[in-house]
């Protein structure tokens, strides 16, 4: 990340400035959650877990405040190798570096995974209980024993139900994130809402459009690659964009599922990509996408290296 120290910058007017880390077991919404915090979509969601791999920065600035968001992935158990240490290794770096952790459960459920990911946590940084999914409870009386249980298990700075998708008390939320940050200057400018390239958010793109469109179809070991990213003005002013995408399947007889009838879903899933990138880029995008079969490449320490999960 491209960011300054603290220290570096001067406290001006109360202004307050820092990192937030959103934390919790997959699927407990951490996605939704920035996106709608910071009200545009650049992380990906899908109904498909651990679908996050990269650490994503969202940035609010209010006028009091400016949060820098630093999305986790999701802390996992099942599959051990190479991808997932590199993983483990990127949340314990991004905690030990952040103002304010956000801890995400789901309303009415708390578990063993989220004692888990509680245990992780740095003990010395503010972590606010933030319990998502609140529409989907059927009893909103249910919500009160559930927050009893719920602290017994942590010092928390502060407790704050929310529904991240239906946008439901994320002011409170904000509100009360923002006396955890640290007096300072704002470390971003406020047009910046990521400090990730559009290289990167067009492999995030296609990544998510190949989850909405499989399912559970697909394995989860995948990866989308970027091998030509061009940038030019056309004659009218407009920009253009020429992508040329690979996405990675590790068995062969996975690439017809990717691909579909006589390419069908191939084309469904580059052309819903290349409308979301003509938006986000506000340029007209060219984009080809292919599948490839590169075989155990989620157990080659080297590759994950290369394709920037670390
Ligand atoms: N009903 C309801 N669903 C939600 C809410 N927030 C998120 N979801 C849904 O929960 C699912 C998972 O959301 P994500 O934001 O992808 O979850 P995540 O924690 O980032 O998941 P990983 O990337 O796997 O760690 C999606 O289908 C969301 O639409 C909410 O407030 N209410």
């Amino acid at each position: 990340m491209n960011i300054l120290k603290h220290e570096e910058s001067t406290a001006v007017d109360g202004f307050r400035c820092g990192f937030v880390a959103i934390v919790g077991q997959p699927n407990v919404g951490k996605s939704t959650l920035m996106n709608h915090l910071i009200g545009q979509k650049l992380s990906i969601t899908s109904r498909k877990a651990q679908t996050t791999r990269h650490r994503i920065t969202g940035i609010l600035t209010s006028e009091t405040a400016q949060f820098v968001f630093v999305d986790t992935p999701g802390f996992q158990k099942r599959f051990r190798n190479a991808l997932n240490q590199a993983m483990n290794r990127s949340v314990t770096t991004t905690l030990a570096d952040v103002d304010a952790i956000l801890f995400v459960v789901e309303a009415g459920r708390f578990g063993p995974a989220d004692q888990a990911v509680l245990e992780l946590l740095p003990k010395d940084r503010p972590v606010i209980l933030v319990i998502n999914k609140v529409d989907m409870l059927p009893n909103k009386s249910a919500l009160f024993p559930f927050i009893e249980e719920v602290a017994q298990s942590f010092n928390f700075a502060a407790i704050v139900p929310v529904s991240a998708q239906k946008g439901l008390k994320l002011d409170v939320l904000v509100s009360a994130i923002e006396p955890l940050l640290p007096e300072s200057v704002p470390m971003f400018g406020e047009d910046q809402i990521t400090d990730r390239n559009e290289r990167f958010l067009a492999s995030e793109i296609i990544r998510e459009k190949i989850f909405r469109m499989m399912g559970e179809e697909l394995p989860y070991v995948m990866a989308v690659e970027i091998e030509k990213f061009e940038e030019e003005t056309l004659a009218d002013g407009r920009e253009l964009r020429r992508i040329y995408a690979a996405i990675l399947v590790d068995r062969e007889n996975q690439k017809p599922i990717l691909i579909g009838k006589n390419g069908a879903k191939l084309k469904k899933i580059a052309t819903d990509a290349r409308i979301d990138m003509e938006k986000l880029f506000d340029a007209k995008v060219h984009l080809e996408v292919w599948v490839k079969v590169k075989s155990g490449w989620a157990d080659d320490t080297r590759l994950v290296r290369q394709f920037g999960y670390e």
